[in-house]
């Protein structure tokens, strides 16, 4: 207990640079997204995965490239016990006639949240970025255009928990990832380094995760969050990771706040289908990340 902070809506910059560089959780409540609409989400998700192998088969793909896709761990090289849902979610216009059609809310509930979700991910971004230092007003306008991915995920109940994970550590390539989730089941690496941490399950808030590309932005200053998710030995789980970042060939390099003849550039610039490039051709179970291919200098 004690690694999060509940975050007010009044978003205060010194806080954000605090526990960001403590490397302490993040979760925010008081984000104006309503009790229905988060209850929505995750109905939503779990009335998905409960529909049929066909309505499910029909949106699989192993084709990383589509903007909607289902598969399973078995066809998942990265996970061991998971299903997901992955999906484009902005301009939601543009996606939500990809999404599924079952069950017949889905598109309604989770559009509701994906929308929700994106304002306050905006809020989050801006205020991080204004801790650093960092002038927004260009970046403010990019990551309006920028992309929303939601991972939907279920997690089936295993009563042998430590034999198998859902979803084995890794960072998540957007700027911030906001996730929402039915119970306990996600991990981090602590503020010691090395020890893995539950996420308390607090009710209404949502978890906030520093990715990849605000660790390139940042210039190293706040670095991208190892997580994974354990199974629950009571109960199956549900979560929406709602990822956020740049358009699909914006290449992203650090601020140039954050660089001076003390703190040269320390990452290769790189875009969003860069990543993409690397996750198709790099065995990531392996111990590679995208971050670290990106690394100049150690930082
Ligand atoms: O289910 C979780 O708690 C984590 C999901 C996640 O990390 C992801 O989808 O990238
Ligand atoms: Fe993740």
């Amino acid at each position: 207990m004690g690694y999060w902070v509940w975050y007010r809506r009044t978003l205060h910059k010194l806080w954000i640079k605090f526990l960001t560089l403590c490397n302490i959780l993040l979760q925010v409540i008081n984000h104006g997204i309503s009790h229905s609409v988060m209850k929505g989400a995750k109905e939503a998700a779990l009335d998905f995965f409960e529909t049929s192998a066909d309505e499910k088969d029909a949106l699989a793909s192993n084709d990383i490239r589509k903007p909607v896709r289902y598969g399973e761990s078995s066809k998942d090289s990265i996970s061991d016990s998971r299903c997901f849902l992955k999906k484009y979610a902005h301009p939601l216009q543009e996606w939500i006639p990809l999404w599924p059609l079952s069950p017949p809310d889905y598109r309604e509930k989770m559009g509701k949240y994906a929308l929700e979700v994106r304002r306050v991910a905006l809020q989050l971004m801006d205020a991080i970025l204004e801790s650093l230092g960092i002038n927004t007003a260009d970046l403010n306008e990019q990551l309006d255009e920028g992309m929303q991915v939601m991972a939907v995920n279920f997690y089936p109940q295993c009563s042998t928990p430590d034999l198998s994970l859902g979803l084995p550590a890794h960072s998540d390539y957007g700027c911030i990832t906001i996730l929402l989730q039915s119970c306990e089941g996600l991990q981090v690496i602590g503020g010691d380094g090395n020890a893995w941490q539950e996420v308390p399950q607090v009710p209404e808030a949502l978890h906030v995760h520093i990715g990849d590309y605000m660790e390139v932005l940042s210039n190293g200053q706040y670095k991208s969050v190892l997580h994974r998710a354990v199974l629950n030995p009571d109960k199956k789980r549900v979560s929406v990771a709602s990822i956020h970042g740049f358009s699909m060939d914006k290449k992203v390099t650090a601020a140039k706040e954050m660089v001076d003849e003390q703190h040269p550039k320390g990452y290769k610039e790189s875009s969003f289908r860069d990543f993409l490039d690397y996750i198709e051709t790099t065995d990531i179970t392996k111990g590679k990340s995208f971050i670290d291919s990106l690394r100049l200098t150690s930082t």
